[in-house]
């Protein structure tokens, strides 16, 4: 069987490094380009501290797609880059896995519409750690019966944005099981702006950000005498791993945007 070539875009950030070394030591993955705006022309095995690996990190994703025959883009960037990356990917006739976050709803429609017309997937997950997937599964099921709920979300103090893509998901999935309910006293107010949180669809979120975390949220339900914790911690990056892993294996099987993890391992 042949092996799956992949080009990895944002290759030398936290999650880009991480991805790397993951399809290097995959047999059934083949590494054909490192992409990441500031490096060039230095093998990508001397930036991970391994033996050099004969692939050059470049800076320019055009050329890049040009010349690798990439069959799969994993990108790692930032919500600044991303749109363009996936665009060229999807010109080039390279299917997305795309973990970077910020991305809007009607972005992902557009490019869902774009993917179709060039009969590619795309696969596009706020985050592909099980766990977290677990997480916002069991708290959607929770809020059918606890429909008021608050979101803590905690990150490292490197994250450009806030909410957390996994935060905007679990919402969107919570708002799909729930009447809207405007949460809180009708007259409560902030002393300092802020204080309550982020309003979605009536209800609170509240992103930390502080070094020493990497990845963690708790879901709380709260009804008459009781509350209910939902709660996961991504305690290093290589626990979403497997789930790009997955995602590169599988998105060949499909036609337009996949937006989710859970949609692969039903
Ligand atoms: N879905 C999931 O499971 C997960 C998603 N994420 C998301 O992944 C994204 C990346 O996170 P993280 O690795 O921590 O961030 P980093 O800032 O560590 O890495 C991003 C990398 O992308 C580079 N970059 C910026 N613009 C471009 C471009 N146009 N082309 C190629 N590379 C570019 C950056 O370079 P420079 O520093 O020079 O700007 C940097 O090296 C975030 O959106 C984060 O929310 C993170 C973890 C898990
Ligand atoms: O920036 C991060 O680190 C992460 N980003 C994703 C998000 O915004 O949900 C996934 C995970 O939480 C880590």
């Amino acid at each position: 069987m042949s092996k799956i070539k992949v080009a990895v875009s944002g290759a030398n950030g936290k999650m880009g490094q991480e991805v790397l070394k993951m399809v290097i030591n995959d047999p059934e993955l083949e590494l054909v380009a490192a992409i990441d705006l500031k490096m060039d022309a230095i093998d990508v095995g001397l930036v991970l501290g391994m033996d050099t690996v004969g692939i050059n990190f470049e800076n320019n994703i055009e050329q890049s797609l040009m010349r690798c025959h990439a069959d799969v883009l994993i990108d790692f960037t930032n919500p600044q880059a991303v749109h363009h990356n996936i665009k060229t990917a999807i010109q080039y006739g390279v299917y997305p896995v795309v973990g970077t976050t910020g991305l809007q709803l009607e972005e992902i429609k557009e490019f869902d519409r774009l993917l179709k017309e060039r009969e590619l997937g795309g696969i596009f997950a706020p985050n592909f750690a099980i766990g977290a997937i677990l997480m916002m599964r069991f708290a959607e099921q929770a809020a059918k019966y606890m429909p008021h709920v608050e979101i803590i979300e905690l990150h490292h103090d490197q994250k450009i944005d806030a909410p957390s893509g996994t935060a905007l998901k679990t919402a969107e999935m919570i708002k799909a099981q729930r009447k809207s309910i405007k949460q809180g006293l009708e007259n409560e107010y902030e002393k300092i702006p802020g204080s309550r949180g982020g309003e979605y669809d009536g209800f609170r979120i509240h992103s930390v950000r502080l070094p020493g975390f990497v990845a963690h949220q708790e879901v709380i339900f709260g009804s008459q005498g009781q509350v209910l914790s939902i709660k996961h911690d991504s305690i290093h990056r290589e626990s979403f791993m497997p789930g790009v892993n997955l995602a590169v294996k599988k998105v060949k099987d499909f036609v337009g945007a996949i937006y989710g993890l859970e949609n692969l391992i039903d």
